[in-house]
């Protein structure tokens, strides 16, 4: 690093030379710019710089402090000549002391003797006769206070007050540019490895073909559907109760696609407010609304050349139907707040579980929309309608847990008509998560149906534990005929719709309870998501 300080003379050597003068606050700060760019410790650097400022005898006690992001109130970033007590005590409330003062006017604040001045409040003590002056420059960007630098001044400063306040506003903005750009470089290093991890987690997702178990004709009949539309371009709606696989057949359809080798991008559209949605789907330009700070591109433009999965399509709003359907009829957009107009080449694959054509039938969904969606319509069948598919995914993910986690352990015969007798209102998903509870719960060897009494939910055991004999495995289908009354479950019956609604209520029921009405809770004991224990309890008029 240069540094340009030899042969400089101070002011009164350089009475008649003001420029020389000049240069030498130039270089400084040029030695503080260089040493500020040229680390990635720059609080290191801004301390460093702060002594430099002290030794050339300019400032003492320099202090940077910071906005706070939720209050109107200044925090203390970095300083020197500060005890830790002292640093402790050195918050201000916007308008409180010199410091504060600053912040609110948004002018330099100076002060010629501390000693005698009010606004000098001297929060931090210790400060010596030979500190005389305070000088407090408020930060500014984009016509934002977002911090204030101060300092002391020294009887024998070679500086005035001026000078001091051109010289504090230059060191700050430079210390103001450095942490910016420490930021912005943390923040993409954060959202980097965020896309890694959500990469990796991706990859390890079974979303391999052989990985989705079924053997029903029900199953089989999707099957074939996605072997037959996926090489085609063809829109498709895939239908379905929660946890019934719409997600892991939406990316098998990309896996067959001739789209495989592009991106494959997907969207929960019910998860967010319907502004993100929309800047979620189209991206927005800069400056498009308050916290639009870059231009940034939407799942659309981020899907051009593969496949985009837009999940819960049934929940966007009537605007943003509008918009949807434009870019499915024209495949151009605009991103919010932009007019510039993007074309994308994206093969849509949406899903639901609502009743589109009720939403229709009520004036609630567009009608050319929906069929726009359904040109491929993809029914996904809950458990309870391909019990034979129940005893392939025990198994399937017996196998999975048990490699997972290093166990070996099988079912006694009893034990899995437990679990095939059971209802899986939650579908693939609770019967997962059961599996690697039990994996994780139960010993190497035999797992005997007691066993099981602390994944099945407490008021399925009840019912089961009852009947006497063990009930034979019956599939407990809604689809069977000659409904029976709910107590004859208990003898082993196959299970009416009624009795297995009144079973699910139950079991949301005690899982409530077992969690103190903590729904999130109740949900992770039941398998499913916040979101489906929500539209249960709505569904069955459970008060909390
Ligand atoms: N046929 C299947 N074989 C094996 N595992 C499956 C099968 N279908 C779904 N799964 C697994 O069940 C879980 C839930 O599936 P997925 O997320 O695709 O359901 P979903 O219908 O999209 O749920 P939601 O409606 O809540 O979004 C996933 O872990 C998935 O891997």
């Amino acid at each position: 690093m240069m540094t340009y300080e030899a042969n400089i003379p101070n002011r009164e050597e350089c009475q008649t030379c003001p420029l020389t003068f000049a240069y030498k606050e130039i270089n400084l700060l040029y030695d503080i710019a260089v040493m500020l760019t040229s680390t990635t410790e720059i609080l290191d650097s801004v301390e460093k710089a702060m002594r430099k400022l002290k030794q050339h005898g300019y400032l003492e006690r320099c202090a940077l402090f910071r906005k706070k992001d939720d209050a109107d109130e200044l925090e203390l970033l970095n300083s020197i000549d500060l005890e830790p007590y002292q640093k402790k005590m050195a918050t201000y409330r916007f308008g409180e002391g010199a410091t504060g003062l600053a912040a609110k006017s948004r002018e330099p604040i100076v002060i010629e003797n501390i000693h005698n001045n009010i606004n000098y409040l001297n929060k931090m003590g210790n400060i010596s006769t030979q500190m005389v002056s305070y000088v407090a420059v408020p930060l500014l960007q984009e016509d934002e206070v977002i911090g204030v630098i101060s300092a002391n001044i020294g009887k024998n400063s070679p500086l005035n007050f001026d000078e001091i306040v051109r010289m504090l506003t230059i060191v700050g903005s430079l210390f103001v540019g450095a942490l910016k750009a420490q930021q912005t470089m943390t923040k993409e290093k954060e959202s980097l490895s965020e896309l890694k991890t959500y990469y990796k987690e991706e990859l390890q997702k079974d979303y391999k073909f052989e990985n989705i178990v079924g053997r029903s004709t029900r199953m089989q009949q999707v099957f074939g559907m996605i072997n037959t539309v996926a090489p085609t371009d063809a829109t498709i709606l895939i239908r379905g109760e929660t946890g019934t696989g719409k997600e892991l057949i939406a990316t098998a359809v990309h896996n067959l696609s001739r789209r495989q080798n592009g991106p494959f991008i997907k969207l929960n559209c019910a998860a967010i407010s319907e502004t993100l949605l929309e800047s979620e789907l189209f991206g927005h330009e800069k400056g498009a609304f308050t916290d639009a700070r870059e231009m940034r591109k939407g799942r659309f433009e981020l899907a051009d050349g593969g496949t985009l999965f837009l999940d819960e399509i049934g929940d966007i709003t009537p605007a943003l139907q509008v918009k949807l359907l434009r870019i499915l009829q024209e495949q151009e957009f605009e991103r919010v707040g932009g007019n510039k107009t993007i074309k994308t080449n994206v093969r849509l694959v949406a899903a639901t579980n609502r009743n589109l054509e009720e939403m229709v039938r009520k004036g609630e969904f567009r009608e050319d929309l929906f069929y726009r969606l359904n040109v491929i319509p993809i029914n996904l069948p809950p458990l309870r309608e391909r019990y034979e598919d129940v005893k392939l995914l025990i198994e399937h993910y017996l196998h999975r847990f048990m490699k997972e986690h290093r166990k070996t352990m099988h079912f006694t015969k009893e034990a899995m008509e437990l679990l095939l007798d059971y209802p899986w209102p939650g579908n693939i998903r609770e019967l997962q998560n059961t599996m690697e509870r039990i994996v994780l719960i139960c010993p190497d060897g035999e797992i005997q149906p007691e066993m099981l009494a602390h994944v099945l939910p407490f008021n399925y055991q009840k019912l089961y534990m009852q009947s006497e004999p063990a009930p034979t495995p019956q599939p407990a289908y809604i689809s069977q005929p000659a409904p029976t009354p709910h107590a004859e479950v208990h003898s082993g019956g196959p299970m009416t719709k009624k009795s297995l609604q009144e079973l699910e209520r139950e079991s949301i029921l005690q899982a409530l309870i077992d969690s103190h009405g903590i729904q999130t809770k109740a949900a992770r004991l039941l398998g499913m998501t916040a979101r489906q224990i929500g539209y249960k309890i709505k569904q069955y008029g459970i008060e909390i």
